[in-house]
């Protein structure tokens, strides 16, 4: 069953047009977009959280028109790292991951949500973090709280807008391996195309507010990463270079 059906969408953003004619996420289906700077990830990203409404066509979540959710069932729902987050002022970090939590419990916190919001904290090693306030960590420190907060809303879909950005190589393993392990419908853009393997199952590519095709990540390969961005990549073991 399809969690995301997504047909004839165009959205404007200043003098940019994103149209999907066409795209589907099953349940417990993981994706990957990919794409030139500025070819609509973020855009469509925005578009499926609900953060933007501009746009005409079918967004459907569960067979129902992302328009007829009210916004508390669609936290339900849905969570989402944007690509930049400075929404949150005096909040310390265990309170900005607690309320992931926020949309389940509308703020009535109980031991099972401090239980879990302690979880997400030791398993994106921020636990020691967990009284300072969130404006004065580190960019990649910021990152791991935000998908932390994520993480804990517990929603089925999970939108993430570059996840792996600013963190460094030992934390990309651990959010990738927590990633890998969630059971569920997972849409995420990158630009470490050999991330994604052992974490997605397709790759949506875009270019120019379009996209370009769906690929299952078994049958990536150089030809189509030369098109769409442009460079001579060189495969070496099922990775990806260039010069
Ligand atoms: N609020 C806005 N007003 C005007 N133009 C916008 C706005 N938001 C995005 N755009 C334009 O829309 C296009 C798509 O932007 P988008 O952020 O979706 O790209 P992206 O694929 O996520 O890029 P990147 O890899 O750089 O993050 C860009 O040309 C951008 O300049």
């Amino acid at each position: 069953m399809n969690i995301i059906d997504i047909k004839n969408l165009n959205a404007k953003v200043g003098d940019f047009t994103l149209k999907i004619d066409s795209l589907t996420v099953s349940k417990r289906e993981k994706i990957a977009l990919l794409g030139e700077n500025g070819a609509g990830k973020s855009t469509l990203l925005d578009i499926i959280s609900g953060v933007n409404k501009n746009f005409t066509g079918e967004l459907k979540i569960l067979n129902k028109q992302v328009s007829n959710y009210k916004p508390i069932e669609l936290a339900n729902l849905i969570s989402y790292l944007p690509q930049f987050s400075e929404i949150i002022f005096g909040f310390n970090v265990f309170d900005t991951v607690l309320f992931g939590r926020y949309p389940k419990t509308l703020g009535k916190f109980d031991n099972y949500d401090l239980e879990k919001t302690e979880l997400w904290l030791k398993k994106l090693d921020i636990y020691h973090l967990k009284n300072r306030k969130f404006n004065e960590l580190s960019g990649g420190e910021k990152k791991r709280v935000m998908l932390a907060r994520v993480l804990n809303q517990d929603t089925d879909i999970i939108l993430l807008d570059e996840p792996f950005s600013m963190l460094d190589v030992k934390h990309t393993k651990t959010v990738k391996e927590i990633l890998a392990d969630e059971k569920k419908s997972v849409i995420l853009s990158s630009h470490d195309i050999n991330i994604l393997k052992g974490l997605v199952d397709e790759i949506v590519f875009l270019k120019k507010g379009e996209i370009l095709c769906k690929v299952n990540i078994n049958d990536l390969n150089k030809e189509i990463l030369n098109e769409v961005f442009e460079v001579d990549f060189k495969c070496i073991n099922g990775f990806y270079f260039i010069d």
